[in-house]
């Protein structure tokens, strides 16, 4: 049965994945495809045009007026495929160049005879016997290129293609997803390109989406909670300024606690008094109702058996998300008397365990992201985790735990580090936030429209 699926599996994959080696030449299935398409097509007309008794074809008759689209049709065809087969084959000839230009394949050298003016001679050819095989998908946004381990000695190096394989496409690496059996290297057709946030008329986001990037969102429903960590004057302000106007296009509740009294305190004059905290009680007070919220939710939708339905979130019953964004908890750690610091990391860590189900998200920046300010474990339940400008190797472990490759030094404004659970990744990776051009844009006229 298993040994069924198996080999299932693998004739799937072998499907989807366009197979290279140096062993054997690639049959050109398209070429053929092509070529049938066709000889269809002249069969058909020939038929028609019999049928119709409008021969020859080039006397305009009625079968011809009706052929006419058909043939429109057969050239539109032909030319699309003709791209598409242009497209595969260079993928396939480049990994084929790329197998032999890394040596990816092992010579023997054979001997046969020859019978030449009456002589046996003898020859000596060189024969490649065994070869490295790679496999090419094109998806509509992604190219992946997967690396076979069959086992021979070109299995170590598969798994470490990264650069080769981006030179040799000229397109960066966006993931990396290492098997027993392969190594998949994924490419983005689509290069990362930054948000510029523009005013605009008031839109509604009615999806568990925010976006990152042209290419990436923050499913809030798959990545429930977002760490936020950089030095000042990283934009970790400009950020959060971004995600708060962003949360109220998803019509949601947003709580903001402050303990630095910064320009983020100030927003309690546009959100409410019930809104914003910045002082140490009305912080603590904040994180109760937030976690109260969820708790409620929890009552009447889990423990309720006539609204309970299984596997239902927020999104299923209809509610409305709910955040706090929570800026510093250093600040507020340092601020606050122990008594009321534990009982607010308590509401938090709740809330962080369980809020996903109900909706309810926690945003917590800080400037050091150190186990006193972030306990590792309630970092371990973010799954968006974003450094910003330069830390110290000991920050981004803290941030991003031990899965670091060499990080470059960030020199774009508003730029870091991103990890996001459950895309698969295995490295951080190089992010520009939303830019924010504070001359055409006016946060706080923007937030406005969102009462
Ligand atoms: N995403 C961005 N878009 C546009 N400008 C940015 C962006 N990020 C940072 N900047 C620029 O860098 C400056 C500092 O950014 P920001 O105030 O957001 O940093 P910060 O980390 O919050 O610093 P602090 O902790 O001192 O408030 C901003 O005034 C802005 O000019």
């Amino acid at each position: 049965m298993l040994l069924k699926k198996l080999k299932k599996l693998k004739k799937n994959d072998e499907a989807t994945f366009r197979v290279v080696s140096l062993l054997n030449k690639n049959f050109p299935w398209e070429i053929l495809r092509t070529f049938i398409y066709i000889i269809l097509t002249i069969l058909v007309t020939y038929i028609f045009n019999k049928i119709f008794n409008v021969l020859p074809l080039s006397i305009i008759g009625l079968g011809d007026i009706i052929l006419f689209p058909l043939w429109l049709y057969t050239i539109y065809k032909i030319w699309k495929r003709y791209f598409k087969f242009r497209n595969k084959t260079s993928y396939e000839k480049q990994l084929r160049y790329f197998l032999k230009a890394n040596n990816f394949f092992e010579n023997e050298i054979i001997e046969y005879e020859t019978f030449e003016n009456g002589r046996i001679k003898k020859q000596n050819e060189k024969i490649i016997v065994s070869s490295a095989r790679l496999g090419v998908l094109e998806e509509d946004e992604k190219i992946r290129i997967r690396a076979y381990k069959d086992a021979n000695i070109f299995t170590e190096k598969m798994s470490d293609l990264d650069s080769g394989l981006s030179a040799l496409l000229g397109l960066e690496i966006d993931n990396k997803l290492d098997t027993i059996t392969h190594t998949d290297y994924i490419f983005k057709k689509v290069k990362d390109k930054r948000i510029i946030v523009s005013s605009e008329n008031q839109k509604e986001n009615n999806s568990v989406d925010l976006p990152l990037n042209n290419n990436l969102n923050w499913n809030i429903l798959k990545q429930p909670h977002l760490l936020l960590a950089g030095v000042t004057g990283s934009g970790k302000t400009t950020f959060l300024n971004y995600l708060i106007i962003e949360i109220k296009k998803m019509n949601a509740e947003l709580f903001i606690c402050d303990p630095k009294r910064s320009d983020l305190s100030s927003l309690k004059h546009y959100l409410g008094d019930d809104y914003v905290a910045s002082e140490v009680n009305n912080i603590a007070k904040l994180s109760r109702i937030v976690k109260e919220v969820m708790t409620n939710r929890f009552i009447e939708y889990k423990e309720n058996p006539d609204k309970f339905s299984y596997g239902y979130s927020y999104v299923d019953y209809g509610l409305k998300p709910v955040f706090l964004i929570f800026d510093e908890l250093g600040a507020f750690r340092a601020g606050a008397d122990k008594k009321v610091f534990q009982e607010t990391m308590k509401n938090l860590t709740e809330v962080i365990l369980k809020g996903r189900e109900m909706g309810v998200f926690v945003v917590l920046s800080t400037q050091q992201p150190n186990s006193s300010n972030i306990p590792t474990e309630l970092r371990d339940n973010l799954s968006v985790r974003l450094a910003m400008g330069n830390m110290s190797s000991e920050a981004y472990r803290m941030v991003f735990g031990d899965s670091l490759a060499d990080l470059q030094t960030i020199n774009a404004m508003g730029a870091g580090y991103i990890f996001l659970d459950g895309q698969g990744w295995q490295l951080p990776k190089y992010f520009e936030a939303p830019y924010l051009d504070y001359e055409n844009f006016d946060f706080i006229e923007e937030l406005k429209k969102y009462k």
